[in-house]
């Protein structure tokens, strides 16, 4: 279901902060995916995933910057997110499930950095993202 008006307009402050904060905040969240799914790692062999490592806060802040993106153009949000759905659906052959591992990690570091989030809006909002990059 898409966000209201009401719930995009609490996440858009959040995302500022966590825009401020990409590789941080992201790098957190690959090194919760590959802690709570270590199967997830065999994705990402071409980098070192050594927690703290710089390969994981680049590719973190990439992560971060374009779920940004997406709140931003949330109204195209299938066209802004197509080039990224071509990668993770035909290139990475990746299911949704799988997308959604990481929203989840994602989540729990938001909420405990910001833990007066509206977590119900922010879990909505990336599971629509994780919707939207895996095309069925
Ligand atoms: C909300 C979920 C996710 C978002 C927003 C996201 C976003 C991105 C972005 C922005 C890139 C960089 C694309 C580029 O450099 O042009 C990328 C690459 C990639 N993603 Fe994701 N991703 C997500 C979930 C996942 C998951 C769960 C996996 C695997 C378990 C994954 C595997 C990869 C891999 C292997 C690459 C290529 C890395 C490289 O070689 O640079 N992604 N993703």
């Amino acid at each position: 279901m898409a966000l209201s008006d009401a719930e995009k307009a609490a996440l858009e402050p959040l995302f500022g902060k966590i825009k401020a904060d990409a590789e941080k905040i992201g790098c957190e969240a690959m090194e919760s995916l590959f802690q709570h799914h270590p199967d997830t790692k065999s994705h990402f062999t071409h980098m070192d995933v050594t927690p703290g490592s710089q390969d994981l806060k680049t590719h973190g802040g990439k992560i971060i910057h374009a779920i940004n993106d997406a709140l931003s153009h949330y109204g195209n949000l299938q066209e802004n997110l197509a080039k990224l759905r071509e990668l993770h659906t035909n290139k990475l052959k990746l299911s949704v499930d799988t997308i959604k591992l990481l929203c989840g990690c994602l989540l729990e570091v938001i909420v405990k950095h910001f833990p007066d989030v509206d977590k119900s809006a922010c879990d909505k909002f990336l599971n629509e993202v994780a919707v939207a990059l895996i095309s069925s």
